[in-house]
């Protein structure tokens, strides 16, 4: 049934009833190589993980990787225009768990984001991205370590629902007539020349992320959700999200405000200890994180505050080469790295594999493979304290050993030997 993806004698991950993952021992497991430097990660990602799971598992449990195909690669597999083929879809959706390299998207004109396309068609609507410090990484700042926040992006609505149109189109022309006769808006301080774009935010949008995040911090024992907001300027969208935040803690979690609010706290039921949710103002918030850092865990937030946010503190602990990412729905899940395809180093085996590698160790933490998992990270620790670093950690570690990108997933598996 599927035209170019061959599908591997092997099962599928299913999801059960109750929305838990029914995972077999010889999982298939989709994956989009990606462009660019896609081409250079993916197979050393694929190299690790199965040699962290042969090690784990003794060989009981084994994944079978299986090709999907979306951006460049795809119109060569299916012709000059075929982006991203249905069947890619079709797969993302029936196997459930899968992981993906980075995609292309160009500026300006062109095809539009196929991240945010994926993303969006499987309503993948949270993108959570860890940040954490691995001891030894070369940092811009003097206390790495104290940086340890989990990024909830809501990922299928505002700015980046891809409403827009280009100055002096006839859609611009359209809505800006609309706007000017029928809604009396006179701030559009060049309607002739303005290309126009649409931010949609939601009550129902906000408060799905908003549950996951404090759902979250309640499983994972965390003390705080921040939620990150440009509300004093755009009210009805990010001041929108902070209040229905706010809202949905105290009436489903039973936050109560502190000191009168807007902050608020409530007792995490498994722990006892207190979970405070407050919120903070984007712009201020990027300075906080870089001058108190520790007073920051989970951190809620809209989607292009959330793009922004992970890029900012994944340079904290080290840069976006090792900075990993899952894109999340209720039922299906889709690894990536935060990174893009970075092209001027596409195909010289040279880049950081460690973003899409940590994506994968998140993959198999969700599917619970947590000894793989486990084998995976504590690999990076020591690959990193042995200094046999890609590029980008070796132009600022004194004493390093630069070694390629396939060079550092094999330091890797010799530690997992060790
Ligand atoms: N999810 C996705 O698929 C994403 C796709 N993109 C797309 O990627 C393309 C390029 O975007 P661009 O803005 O240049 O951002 P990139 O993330 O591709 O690269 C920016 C810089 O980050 C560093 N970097 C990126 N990847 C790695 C890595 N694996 N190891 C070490 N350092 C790394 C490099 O820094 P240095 O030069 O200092 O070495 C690189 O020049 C665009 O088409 C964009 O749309 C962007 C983000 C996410
Ligand atoms: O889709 C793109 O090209 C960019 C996406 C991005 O920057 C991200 O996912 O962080
Ligand atoms: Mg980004």
């Amino acid at each position: 049934m599927y035209q170019h993806i061959r599908v591997p004698d092997a099962q599928r991950i299913t999801v059960a009833p109750d929305l838990s993952l029914n995972v077999p021992d010889n999982p298939i497991l989709p994956f989009i190589e990606g462009d660019g430097t896609g081409a250079d990660i993916t197979p050393v990602m694929i190299k690790v993980v199965d040699a962290a799971v042969a090690k784990a598992y003794g060989g009981r449990r084994k994944i079978a990787w299986m090709e999907i195909y979306a951006g460049e690669k795809a119109t060569r597999v299916y012709g000059p225009d075929v982006w991203l083929p249905e069947e890619t879809m079709q797969a993302l959706k029936e196997f459930v768990v899968s992981i993906k390299g980075p995609l292309t998207t160009p500026v300006g004109g062109g095809i539009r984001s196929l991240n945010v396309a994926l993303r969006q068609e499987l309503d993948l609507y949270v993108c959570l991205r860890p940040v954490r410090y691995f001891q030894g990484v070369p940092s811009p700042v003097k206390a790495p370590e104290k940086v340890d926040m989990v990024i909830f992006r809501e990922n299928s609505e505002d700015i980046y629902a891809g409403i827009e149109w280009a100055a002096e189109s006839d859609g611009a022309k359209k809505i800006i007539d609309f706007l000017i006769r029928e809604m009396g808006v006179r701030k559009i301080r060049f309607p002739a020349t303005s290309g126009i774009g649409i931010k949609p935010v939601s009550r129902e949008g906000t408060e799905r992320l908003v549950r996951r995040a404090i759902q979250y911090a309640i499983d994972n024992n965390r003390k705080s959700v921040t939620l990150v907001h440009k509300g004093n300027i755009m009210k009805y969208t990010e001041g929108g999200f902070r209040d229905w935040g706010y809202a949905l803690a105290q009436s489903e979690f039973g936050a109560q405000p502190i000191d009168g609010g807007p902050w608020c706290r409530f007792k995490n039921p498994k722990t006892g200890q207190d979970i405070v949710v407050k919120d903070s103002i984007a712009d201020a918030f990027l300075q906080q994180i870089l001058l108190r850092p520790a007073e920051y865990d989970v951190i809620a937030t809209l989607n292009l505050n959330g793009d922004y946010i992970s890029d900012a503190l994944a340079a904290q602990v080290g840069g976006i080469g090792i900075a990993p990412g899952a894109n999340l729905s209720d039922t299906v899940a889709m690894f990536e790295a935060t990174h893009g395809t970075a092209p001027k180093y596409a195909g010289k085996d040279y880049v950081n594999p460690g973003s899409e590698i940590l994506s994968a160790e998140m993959m198999l933490r969700h599917m619970g493979w947590f000894e793989a998992a486990d084998l995976i990270v504590s690999s990076m620790e020591k690959a990193i304290q042995s200094k046999q670093v890609t590029y980008d950690f070796a132009r600022l570690m004194p004493g390093a050993t630069q070694v390629s990108c396939s060079g550092f997933g094999d330091v890797m598996i010799a530690q997992m030997e060790m």
